[in-house]
């Protein structure tokens, strides 16, 4: 008998929001062995209290009907929402999508781990009150941040949501929210982008009480790379999220903002990923939930979440290459949104006050001309080099007494990952060390020293602040060290929790190669400084009032000098030449 044997074979409604998501990104996980140095949360599906903290009873009950429709049910059932599937599962895979992100907060709330990444699919950022859309059911990370509001009573939550799409659900569920700060930058294309929303726009800041809240940085071309990135979180979204000072940090963790993604068609490098996870895991204590959202690029997707989740772990950041400076389209979207939040934001209320005038950007041809070859290949020919291997080196941390020697090589030759050394002349060792190291390792290394601030006695830690994000982060970056020499000179009034940031945040360079020089009558300092070291997050430095005005003068005037030569410090397409 010849058995017939029927396939239906289903083709998806939707070619690029596939299972092979998850499988890709956890194969790359398990191969690359960060599944067995991470715990395993188990999944729960949501409970409808849950997905009612942002989705009103009609659409919950609307949605619970799709298990029992037919394929025909489903397609009509779907036209009233855009760009979204349903498959008779889709209700439940959307309830275990919010249950995983609310086991993710529950731990990292309860102090069992210290963050986390959940993969989920559907994603969530685009779900409304009552409106699936763009693939997303229930919103995961509004519900995560109104449940972690709830439950737990955290104050003031950041979700930073760096997908290529606007996550206007989220937006709209906090927009007159103080307590939920949500930063987004998206691929706009002055609106013609999906979802072609005016409310996607830099001026959209948020409503009443919510006013400066709601941050949108439109990306205006494609191709956009590392340095774009870098600079939108060094001159925008870090000097706010500090001066915010958030209880908890909630990641809409979508790389589609990745290369190779066609739906992005940007062109940064996953590793990217790595060093914004971190520079986000500062704030909070280390409070950090990622929830995966977009991706459809099976290969920077599997290689992003590899970044992330390394970078979670603690492992060393891997140097960025070639930094370019952003280009000139970022520079108008950034200059438009510390425009737009000025009144809001105590930290950009002196920003662009030195008079500018037009340079030539260096990164300026890589998103206005097309470039011979590159810019004809289609995203998924994009080819872009393996993020390399980050190695942990045996030892993280060691401390020289005062009897010890100072021997910086073993820190860069990889013996151990950092160190300090308590010294009796910290500005005499600090001219050894720089001798010993530009002899004999021909490392580059950058020399760290207080910024010269105007202001007496205790450096204005706003002030500081404001030096580490708009100077000392982007010039670091450019500059690429291969070692990090950090000296506390005697009364330089750096207080301590602004020392344990400035240690904290200097490990984004050098492969988190650190050498710490302290005063040895500098003992209090040491504890501290070591914690840092080590990888425990710094404590936080409190919701930052307004620097003073001479000091953030003092910084833009070191900034528009030396923007000439360091255009990642650049935040407007001008520069006093
Ligand atoms: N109607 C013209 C094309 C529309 N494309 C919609 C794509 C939705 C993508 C949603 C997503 O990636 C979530 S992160
Ligand atoms: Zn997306």
């Amino acid at each position: 008998m010849n058995c017939r044997s029927l396939f239906v074979h289903f083709s998806p409604a939707c070619k690029i929001e596939v299972p092979e998501r998850l499988t890709v990104s956890h194969g790359a996980l398990v191969r690359n062995g960060l599944t067995d140095r991470c715990i395993c949360l188990p999944v729960r599906e949501a409970v409808d209290a849950e997905i009612l903290l942002v989705h009103s009873e009609e659409y919950l009950e609307a949605v619970k009907q799709t298990p029992h429709m037919t394929l025909e049910d489903l397609k009509e059932f779907t036209l009233q929402y855009g760009d979204v599937y349903f498959h008779p599962n889709i209700y439940h895979c959307a309830k275990l999508a919010v249950g995983s992100a609310l086991q993710l907060v529950d731990s990292v709330l309860m102090g069992k781990v210290k963050n986390g990444m959940a993969l989920v699919r559907p994603p969530g950022h685009h779900s409304m009150r009552s409106a699936a859309n763009g693939f997303c059911v229930f919103n995961n990370v509004a519900i995560a941040a109104q449940y972690a509001k709830q439950k737990y009573g955290v104050k003031r939550i950041l979700i930073v949501d760096w997908d290529i799409h606007h996550g206007q659900g989220v937006q709209y569920c906090f927009e007159d929210d103080p307590s939920v700060l949500y930063f987004s930058w998206h691929r706009y294309e002055h609106q013609k982008f999906w979802p072609n929303l005016k409310d996607s726009d830099y001026d959209i800041v948020g409503k009443g009480e919510g006013a400066g809240f709601n941050i949108n940085v439109p990306w205006n071309k494609v191709g956009m790379e590392n340095s774009d990135y870098l600079s939108v979180f060094c001159h925008l979204l870090l000097p706010i999220a500090y001066e915010f000072c958030p209880d908890l940090v909630l990641v809409c963790a979508g790389f589609d903002s990745a290369i190779g993604d066609p739906e992005g068609e940007m062109c940064a490098t996953p590793d990217i990923f790595a060093h914004l996870t971190y520079l986000l895991m500062n704030l909070a204590e280390g409070k950090l939930c990622a929830v995966l959202e977009g991706g459809y690029n099976l290969t920077s997707l599997a290689q992003s979440v590899c970044q992330t989740v390394q970078t979670l772990l603690g492992d060393p950041l891997p140097p960025l290459t070639n930094l370019t400076g952003p280009c000139r389209s970022t520079l108008e979207s950034l200059q438009c949104v510390r425009a737009a939040h000025r009144q809001h934001w105590s930290c950009l209320r002196h920003a662009g006050t030195i008079s500018t005038k037009r340079i030539k950007l260096s990164g300026e041809g890589n998103k206005d001309e097309a470039e011979v070859g590159e810019e004809q290949k289609s995203p998924e020919e994009k080819i872009w080099p393996e993020p390399p291997k980050r190695i942990c080196p045996p030892v993280c941390s060691a401390v020289v007494l005062p009897d010890g020697v100072v021997c910086p090589d073993i820190i860069i030759l990889f013996q151990i990952r950092n160190g300090l050394a308590l010294v009796g002349d910290a500005a005499m060792t600090m001219t050894c060390v720089v001798q010993y190291v530009a002899a004999e390792v021909d490392s580059r290394y950058e020399l760290i020293k207080n910024f010269p601030f105007p202001s007496q006695g205790c450096t204005d830690t706003s002030g500081f602040a404001q030096a580490m994000f708009s100077l000392l982060l982007p010039l670091g970056y450019q500059y690429n060290p291969s070692l990090v020499l950090l000296v506390r000179m005697p009364g330089s009034g750096v207080c301590d929790i602004m020392w344990q940031q400035l240690t904290g945040l200097l490990q984004s360079f050098a492969h988190g190669h650190t050498l710490v020089l302290l005063q040895e009558d500098d003992k209090a300092c040491v504890g501290p400084t070591a914690s840092i070291l080590l990888g425990n997050p710094a404590p936080p430095l409190g919701q930052l009032p307004a620097s003073l005005k001479e000091d953030a003068e003092a910084v833009e005037r070191l900034r528009s000098r030396l923007q000439a030569d360091w255009n990642l410090l650049l935040t407007t397409g001008e520069s006093t030449k």
